[in-house]
């Protein structure tokens, strides 16, 4: 049965063709090598909880969505990046897809560039290739999403990050994939771990699903609690659970003012 997460898969390993086709991998490796430093994505997570006892912030430029649609017309990334940082956020995510969340490649080039937070790129990654790309774009962090990737995908995914010395937010979402993204990580000391609320596949959001796969956490990973987040006593329940950092798009993509939202959701 198609789903949505097939379909984005099927078009994305065609949109990645294409792209491949036009830039080699020795051409976006060179470009990847011209880019801006990678700035310390889980460091930054991990360095705030560490100082405050309370869980990181990445806040994330999101447009549309495809459970949602158009979730905030007016955008302008660099702005948003500015609030976000101003209202105390940690780190950015900014999609890039274009077909399912109205995403840009340059939006996350002009969001980094106005602020000093390191960046997410939130896309679909189905080719090692993409990884190189995304750290030509500047990305400091790239997204593994268990669910659509096989072990050995999620492998190259993550020693291509490490090569290009970015981080990667490896997203689970049930307790199969916890327990491949805990063996992917077996031996590391600097792991990055992300339980996504919400199911790509029906849109059904349920903050239980930070509280169950918590628990399944391997020791020393850094948990990030995703979707669904919407008001202060969100953030202590997905914290009571054992998160240390919040991943947070259309709560505060919908206010009018993002860096005061940002503030209030944080205290
Ligand atoms: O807008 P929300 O419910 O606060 O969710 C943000 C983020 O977690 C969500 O956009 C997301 C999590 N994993 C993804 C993977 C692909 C695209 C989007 C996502």
């Amino acid at each position: 049965m198609s789903d949505v997460l097939d379909r984005i898969a099927a078009y994305k390993r065609e949109d990645v063709a294409a792209r491949k086709a036009a830039v080699s991998q020795d051409a976006i490796e060179a470009r990847a090598r011209e880019a801006s430093p990678p700035r310390g994505f889980r460091a930054a997570l991990a360095d705030r909880f560490a100082d405050t006892g309370r869980p990181a912030l990445i806040a994330e430029i999101k447009k549309a969505s495809p459970s949602k649609g158009l979730i905030r017309a007016d955008f302008d990334p660099p702005a948003l990046a500015q609030a976000y940082e101003r209202g105390g956020a940690s780190c950015l995510s900014v999609l890039t897809d274009g077909p399912s969340f109205q995403g840009d490649d340059a939006y996350l080039t002009a969001a980094r560039a106005a602020v000093a937070l390191p960046c997410l790129r939130k896309d679909f990654l189905v080719d090692p290739w993409q990884v190189a790309e995304s750290r030509a774009l500047g990305a400091d962090c790239i997204l593994i999403i268990m669910d659509m990737v096989d072990d050995a995908l999620a492998a190259e995914l993550l020693a291509e990050a490490t090569r290009w010395g970015m981080d990667a937010l490896i997203e689970t979402h049930d307790a199969d994939e916890m327990a491949r993204a805990a063996k992917l990580v077996q031996g590391r000391d600097d792991a990055l771990i992300g339980v996504n609320n919400r199911s790509l596949r029906t849109f059904e959001v349920d903050l239980a699903t930070t509280e169950q796969l918590a628990a399944l956490s391997p020791e020393g990973a850094l948990l990030v609690a995703e979707s669904g987040l919407f008001t202060p006593q969100d953030v202590v329940r997905v914290t009571e659970a054992g998160a240390r950092a919040l991943l947070v798009g259309e709560s505060l993509m919908r206010q009018a003012d993002v860096e005061a939202a940002t503030r209030a959701l944080l205290v």
